[in-house]
């Protein structure tokens, strides 16, 4: 039986969310699919939470779907549940697989990575795949908190690091010392004031962090790997990092697209 076309079309929009440790960050998709439409999008500091659903939510198309990642806690997560009331749309977030979309997971314990580097992780493979280049793969998100995953050729995580984001490092030095109190400075080879060693430090200390597993990988695969950079402050990493990269804007929301597609395509009405 088909529908009569007089039917007003079901929403078929998905509704991404990427909470992090400081913001969160939404798209709101035409379909659950990579190489969806993106119909609108925004950010919001955890603290404005509660704006969403009277504010930048209030006008959109309805989504049917909403996926999202979430790393902060359950204060939090209840808060954004309740601005989506807003919506009949349940809410799945993501909880790390042993496997999931060509990535499988060599965690310890796999439900305990961060959701955001596993949907990061299976953005980046798929983006690779994509273009067809099977190769291991290092993905670094750039932000609160940075992260610097390893990939095999196979899709396989090896593993990966975790350290303070820029931020966090000179917030933890002017609070763990006396003297240091300096505005922001520069990058430069050889800091020769306080505000440039600060600045320099916290961006060389993630430069070779970033280095350190491209060796790892590189060594273990004995290939060379691809570097996809992500992340609000990617960009002002970019001059200074030491190996080849790319960076991609929005990695968590392609890997977003592709697990929606697993897990919601199947419901689409079917086009004509
Ligand atoms: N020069 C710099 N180099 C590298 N990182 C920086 C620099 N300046 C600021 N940052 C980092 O960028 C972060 C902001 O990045 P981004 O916008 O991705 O974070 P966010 O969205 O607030 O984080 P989250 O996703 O964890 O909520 C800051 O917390 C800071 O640690
Ligand atoms: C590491 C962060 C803070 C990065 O956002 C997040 O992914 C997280 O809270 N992870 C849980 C611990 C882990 O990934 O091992
Ligand atoms: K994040």
């Amino acid at each position: 039986m088909t529908a009569p076309d007089t039917a007003a079309p079901a929403s078929t929009a998905l509704l991404a969310l990427d909470v992090g440790n400081t913001r969160l960050k939404w798209a709101l998709y035409d379909r659950p699919e990579p190489g969806a439409r993106l119909l609108a999008h925004g950010v919001q500091f955890l603290e404005n939470i509660e704006t969403l659903a009277e504010g930048d939510w209030r006008a959109l198309r309805p989504p049917r779907w909403v996926l999202g990642s979430i790393v902060a806690g359950a204060g939090v997560r209840q808060r954004v549940e309740e601005q989506l009331e807003l919506w009949d749309a349940p809410v799945q977030w993501v909880v790390p697989r042993p496997a999931e979309a060509g990535l499988v997971n060599g965690y310890d314990h796999p439900t305990r990575l961060g959701s955001d580097r596993w949907v990061a992780m299976i953005g980046a493979r798929q983006r690779l795949l994509a273009r067809g280049e099977a190769r291991p793969c290092v993905v670094v998100m750039v932000g609160t908190a940075v992260t610097v995953e390893a990939i095999d050729a196979e899709g396989r995580f090896l593993g990966g690091i975790i350290l303070p984001g820029h931020g966090i490092m000179l917030r933890a030095l002017e609070s763990g010392t006396a003297g240091l109190h300096v505005p922001t400075g520069e990058v430069r080879a050889f800091p020769t004031n306080t505000s440039d060693a600060l600045t320099s430090g916290g961006t060389f200390a993630i430069a070779g962090a970033v280095q350190r597993m491209w060796d790892n990988l590189s060594r273990h695969t004995g290939q060379t790997p691809v570097c996809l950079m992500t992340g609000g402050a990617g960009w002002k990493m970019a001059p200074h990092m030491t190996v080849p990269f790319e960076l991609v804007e929005g990695l968590i929301f392609d890997g977003l697209l592709a697990m929606a597609r697993e897990r919601f395509a199947a419901s689409m009405p079917a086009r004509a």
